[in-house]
């Protein structure tokens, strides 16, 4: 067993025997895909969930398994992200449920496209209400309770949130803006002794039916399992991690060369599309 094996069993060792049993989590985005995955292994676990989204119908069958898989509690509210009030009254609607909370999962994004940037400055303004801002004005809301519980922040990003990518021009933008946001006030939290982890989550491309309807085919690298990614990023904002990186060969192998050989990548990165395969603009 080598070193990595090591460390690996040790964490996740770590992570079962302090597992997130009678945990108020709040999971956003949990309708579908890496959501809606991390909602069952919470419920597995024992927590009392609040999931949130827009499609209601959807919510509700995601926690009626909750409830099957064995979840404390479990409960939702439907609404849109681009509405920062709707965004506190998630946080707030957490607060009247469990009366606190232990873990924010910021995992939602709004709808985009996968294609070479078309000009439209104003779907960038709209992502980044969708993906950030309501990200931080959540966060902002939640603190008072997560600060009485020594809670975590668990924030998903992307690896284009660490690396630019064609197609992604939007997309990409916001998650930067992420990094900025949360790795900053991680700063400050450890400046002023705020017991309140941050983990930003980077992520490679995984099997959700909306990326891979998304990317269909133009990427060549194949799509990793979201029951195991939505695993990884609870285990990572459990055990309190500045950040994960999942798949870890394909994320952390990559950012190695961000910044000492940054062309070398990009020719990386450019040999792994398939342009021929681009759906046309919509
Ligand atoms: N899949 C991938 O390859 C990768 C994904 N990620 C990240 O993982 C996270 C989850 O992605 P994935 O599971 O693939 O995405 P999905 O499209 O499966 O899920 C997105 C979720 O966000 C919700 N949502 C969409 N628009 C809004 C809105 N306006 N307000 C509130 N909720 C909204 C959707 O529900 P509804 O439509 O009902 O509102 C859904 O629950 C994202 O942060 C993404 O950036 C990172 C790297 C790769
Ligand atoms: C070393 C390289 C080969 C790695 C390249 C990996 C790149 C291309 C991977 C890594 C993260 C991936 C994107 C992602 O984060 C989330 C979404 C949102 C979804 O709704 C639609 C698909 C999209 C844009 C993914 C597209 C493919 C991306 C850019």
């Amino acid at each position: 067993m080598d070193w990595f094996c090591i460390y690996t069993r040790c964490s996740d060792l770590s992570f079962y025997a302090a597992t997130l049993k009678g945990k108020k989590v709040i999971v956003t985005g949990a309708s579908s895909g890496i959501g809606e995955q991390m909602a069952y292994h919470l419920a597995k676990m024992g927590s009392h969930i609040l999931i949130t989204a827009r499609t209601e119908d959807r919510l509700k069958k995601v926690v009626d398994k909750c409830v099957e898989l064995g979840a404390a509690s479990a409960h939702y509210i439907p609404g849109s992200m681009d509405n920062m009030t709707f965004a506190k009254q998630v946080v707030h609607e957490a607060e009247g449920l469990f009366g606190g909370l232990d873990m924010l999962i910021l995992n939602h994004i709004g709808f985009t496209y996968f294609n070479y940037f078309d000009g439209n400055v104003d779907h960038v303004r709209d992502l980044l209400e969708i993906n950030v801002l309501s990200y931080a004005t959540m966060t902002v809301a939640a603190l008072p309770m997560l600060k009485k519980s020594g809670g975590n922040v668990v924030v998903v990003s992307s690896f284009v949130g660490k690396v630019g990518a064609p197609f992604t021009v939007p997309y990409s933008t916001t998650k930067f803006a992420l990094d900025g946001f949360f790795s900053s006030l991680r700063m400050e939290f450890k400046q002023q002794n705020t017991n309140v982890s941050i983990t930003l989550c980077v992520i490679s491309y995984i099997d959700t039916d909306s990326a891979v309807n998304t990317v269909a085919g133009v990427i060549q690298q194949p799509a990793a399992p979201k029951e195991e990614c939505a695993f990884e990023i609870i285990k990572g904002g459990a055990l309190r991690q500045r950040e994960v990186y999942y798949q870890y060969q394909a994320t952390k192998i990559p950012l190695l060369l961000r910044d000492w050989a940054p062309e070398f990548l990009e020719y990386i990165m450019l040999k792994n599309y398939d342009v021929t395969k681009l759906k046309p603009q919509q």
